[in-house]
């Protein structure tokens, strides 16, 4: 693998999340029991994210509701080297902000289920739209793999991405495919299987401000959060929502149900009543 970043050592393996995370998980609807590794898969809308699943996965897919919404939830299975994984398809989303149902199901999951690892699926062609997906799930986990999908529509059009620069700059590995045709499928497997043993670690581009204040503004915040509901992940994301001033993030804070564990399916409840 040429993750630049095997020098790095944020990402501890994490062969034993799933066990670690089981009960948010079922909170959130995804039963991981009988497998080793819970994957993601992520992306902007039509970059080819059920084509990647329906090929890993052999069509063996169970199509549910996330629970309360009637937004579709596809799972599936499959082994790789002796490991199963259970893979999660993640409604196609613009961003991880709080605008619509499917970005908070996303965000959620992400954000409280912490699946083992994240395939996000980008689309060579509009690479400029896509990476800003790509940047915000970075600023919540560091187990990633960029699917650097529709490469041959991309130099159908001219364009060359230099995939190794984008995993040196991103921090995560990038991965070249065509998946209708399968082409990558094999890399991605061996990047997803690396990143979750552990054979490669990986350090997800952090987002800086340029303005210091902001930054300190953040820390502080996030302190105060941590110090309010002790343990709970991710405080300087949600520090940053607070200062951007999120909705449900704020709700969530204010009544105090962002100390639950079951906070996820809270937040998006909290964001939109309907079921869409
Ligand atoms: N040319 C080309 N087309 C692809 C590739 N991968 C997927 N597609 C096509 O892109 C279209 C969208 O693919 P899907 O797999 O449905 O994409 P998706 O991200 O699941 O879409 P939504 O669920 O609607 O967000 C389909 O027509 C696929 O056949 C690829 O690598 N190259
Ligand atoms: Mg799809």
């Amino acid at each position: 693998m040429t993750a630049a970043d095997s020098s790095s050592n944020t990402s501890p393996a994490c062969g034993d999340c799933v066990l670690n995370n089981a009960s948010n998980l079922r909170k959130l609807g995804v039963d991981p029991a009988g497998h080793d590794i819970v994957t993601a898969v992520a992306g902007n809308p039509n970059t080819g994210k059920s084509t990647v699943f329906n090929a890993l996965t052999g069509l063996r897919r169970h199509v549910g509701n996330w629970s309360g919404k009637t937004v579709d939830r596809a799972e599936g299975s499959f082994e790789y080297r002796r490991r199963r994984y259970k893979l999660v398809d993640l409604p196609g989303t613009y961003s991880l902000l709080s605008t619509s149902h499917d970005e908070d199901i996303a965000r959620d999951f992400l954000l409280f289920g912490r699946p083992d690892v994240t395939v996000v699926v980008v689309d060579a062609t509009r690479l400029e739209r896509n990476l800003n997906l790509v940047l915000q799930i970075l600023q919540i986990t560091d187990r990633v793999v960029c699917a650097l999908n529709l490469v041959d529509e991309a130099e159908r059009n001219g364009l060359t991405v230099d995939s190794r620069h984008l995993t040196r700059e991103l921090g995560v590995p990038v991965v070249p495919m065509t998946a209708r045709r399968g082409t990558g499928m094999t890399e991605l497997l061996e990047a997803v299987e690396q990143v979750t043993s552990g054979a490669i670690t990986t350090r997800g581009k952090r987002v800086q401000h340029r303005d210091n204040r902001v930054e300190q503004a953040v820390s502080r915040l996030a302190e105060r959060i941590e110090g309010k509901f002790p343990g709970v992940v991710n405080t300087r994301w949600i520090a940053l929502r607070l200062l951007e001033g999120d909705p449900s993030v704020e709700r969530a804070v204010a009544d105090g149900t962002l100390g639950e564990l079951s906070t996820a399916a809270v937040i998006a409840a909290s964001s939109d009543g309907n079921t869409t």
